[in-house]
């Protein structure tokens, strides 16, 4: 299953949507409440989740959705829909704007098309094999491609606000370059490789499969790529483990930086 343009604009515009919902939260007062896991859950989840769901439904029906706040387990589908409605719930709740809806169309493991919606930037990415990858805000579209990463100019790296600890700087005293590091929450450290802001974004720390997908898409139409440690492109699905493995995500597949 490949997405035509009109198919992708209405991913983009049931994300756009979701986002509304969010920054209807946004503008008042957060309640926010622990989930199993003693990550954070807020209404904006909640209703993200649902707007997105009824849209995909309608536009998409009988494809299957794996979603963080509403999923039925164990079913086997080679193409589905894998959606975090709302990534990046602490910086939600720290209202630093970091946060992103993400809709990702999974084929056969692969991620080949994806919406990352920034509500509070006024940002959206989208991109879907064979149409390309692209950034709109208020003065229009542009085409992403990431930058190419010579060997002799410091490396810009993209890591989380919330989450990093030893093994990340662990990774940049191995890195051996002069570097920059550029804090950002949620899926947006994928959009700025993808645009040709940053160079790598290694992850070393636990993600799952909604974390990722949509701005996986993003990135790798945009030129780069997301490998595991073993340098392969991440896969997805729901016959998979929901957690991904330690991850690197990298504007010029040809770069090389140390193992995760
Ligand atoms: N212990 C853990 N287990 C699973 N996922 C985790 C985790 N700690 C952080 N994450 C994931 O990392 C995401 C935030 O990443 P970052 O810190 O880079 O912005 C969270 O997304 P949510 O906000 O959707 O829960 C969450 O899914
Ligand atoms: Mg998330």
């Amino acid at each position: 299953m490949q997405l035509s343009r009109s198919q992708l604009d209405t991913l983009c515009g049931i994300a756009e949507a979701a986002g509304r919902e969010i920054m209807d939260v946004y503008a008042g007062d957060i309640a926010a409440w622990s989930k199993d896991d003693a990550s954070p859950l807020t209404e904006a989840d909640l209703r993200a989740d649902r707007v997105i769901r009824e849209g995909l439904e309608r536009a998409f029906p009988g494809v299957y959705i794996l979603s963080e706040e509403s999923s039925s387990h164990g079913v086997q589908a080679d193409v589905f829909f894998l959606v975090d409605p709302l990534d990046g719930t602490k910086e939600f709740l720290k209202r630093n704007d970091e946060f992103t809806v993400n809709i990702a169309l999974v084929v056969d493991g692969r991620p080949v098309a994806g919406v990352v919606q920034a509500p509070a930037l006024h940002e959206l990415y989208f991109a879907a094999q064979g149409l390309g990858a692209w950034r709109r805000t208020a003065s229009g579209d542009e085409p992403l491609r990431t930058s190419r990463c010579a060997g002799d100019t410091p490396v810009r790296v993209m890591g989380s606000r919330s989450h990093g600890g030893d093994a990340l700087a662990g990774w940049l005293s191995r890195l051996g370059r002069e570097h920059s590091f550029v804090a950002a929450g949620s899926s947006l450290k994928f959009c700025r490789i993808a645009q040709g802001e940053a160079d790598v974004y290694p992850r070393h720390g636990p993600t799952s499969q909604w974390d990722t997908a949509a701005a996986h898409a993003v990135l790798e139409q945009a030129g780069g790529a997301v490998l595991d440690p073993s340098g392969a492109p991440l896969r997805y699905g729901p016959g998979r483990p929901i957690l991904n493995p330690y991850f690197m995500a990298l504007g010029d597949p040809a770069a090389t930086f140390p193992s995760l």
